[in-house]
């Protein structure tokens, strides 16, 4: 089955203009590819010059990271959800590390690196935190326009400065069994940036039900719809069903950035986007409180935690 798996080419987006200022020309532009493309796929590429620039030290810090011995990674430990080091607990070849409130320069350095590398580790912390704030301000912008589009643009400054980062570096090993290495899943957070080496393996399920290798494109990052956000929207955007299936015995390195509603901060529908044709569909919610309430797993490394849109149904 999975050798037959069609490719599917996701939109690309230029975000590289230094005119993209709200308001301008250009990010109206931007703004219409996005609609089209969220509203067909709910996720996209993003282009930026920067992204090749940073390529060969992001993929080179992942690389060194999991070729760590097993000891080593395991003393990045968990003390919180989510936080620490997961590996091969899926019996399928995926180890991944989750830093949080990856904005903190602090958490990447204090945290991960000097526990990893007592003696320090500085382009490793400087690059982890240079994709940081590259992939944060890229997905600042771009919820800038996702609310724009629906009208609800005024809210803009209070959701984002409720946001926290997370982030998430992933190995995952070939596999010539056609099973996924990350289960099928959407992610529940409100949006994710991915980056990956060359390296395929991501798959989206189309609104047909079929699943589609995405090819990503090395100059771009990849943007996902989470659900908090869907359900932020009233419902008005899709978060993609994926997974990762590996084929051939290459690794593959990702990294991913996940956008996360601060603990404290209620996520709740805008009054304007309820109506008589669109009745309020989610109860307003915690995801904090979603994430102690409702046994999240890290299943295989997956930042997962099913089910946020039946906790929050009307
Ligand atoms: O490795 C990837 O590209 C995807 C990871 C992913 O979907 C997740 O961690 O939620
Ligand atoms: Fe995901």
């Amino acid at each position: 089955m999975s050798a037959e798996t069609p490719v599917v080419r996701l939109p690309i987006i230029d975000f590289s203009k230094h005119e993209l200022k709200p308001g301008s020309p250009e990010w109206d532009s931007v703004k219409l590819q996005v609609r089209q493309a969220l509203e067909e796929f709910g996720c996209f590429q993003a282009m930026l010059d920067q992204v090749l620039d940073l390529r060969k030290p992001v993929l080179g810090a992942l690389e060194e990271l999991f070729d760590l011995p097993l000891q080593t990674k395991q003393l990045y430990v968990s003390d919180k959800p989510f936080r620490g080091y997961y590996g091969v607990a899926s019996g399928v070849g995926q180890e991944c590390m989750v830093i949080d409130d990856a904005k903190l320069v602090e958490n990447i350095e204090r945290g991960l690196t000097n526990t990893l590398w007592p003696q320090g580790n500085v382009s490793f912390s400087k690059t982890l935190v240079s994709f940081t704030q590259l992939a944060s301000a890229l997905e600042k912008r771009i919820r800038r326009m996702i609310l724009e589009i629906f009208g609800v643009e005024k809210y803009t400054d209070e959701f984002i400065d409720s946001t926290n980062y997370l982030l998430k570096v992933m190995k995952y090993d070939g596999s010539v069994t056609g099973e996924p290495s990350l289960r099928a899943h959407s992610d529940q957070n409100l949006t994710t940036i991915l980056y990956q080496n060359e390296v395929d393996g991501l798959e989206i399920l189309n609104k047909d039900g079929e699943w589609n290798r995405v090819k990503l494109s090395p100059n771009s990052f990849m943007v996902v719809i989470g659900e908090s956000l869907s359900i932020w929207l009233n419902g008005r955007l899709c978060s993609p069903y994926h997974r990762v299936v590996m084929k051939g015995n290459k690794t593959r390195y990702s990294i991913g950035l996940f956008a996360i509603a601060r603990g404290g901060y209620r996520v709740k529908v805008p009054e304007e986007l309820v109506d008589d044709q669109n009745a309020l569909r989610f109860k307003p919610f915690d995801y904090e409180e979603f994430l102690r309430s409702h046994s999240t797993k890290v299943t295989g490394g997956a930042l997962l935690g099913f089910g946020l849109k039946s906790f929050c149904i009307v």
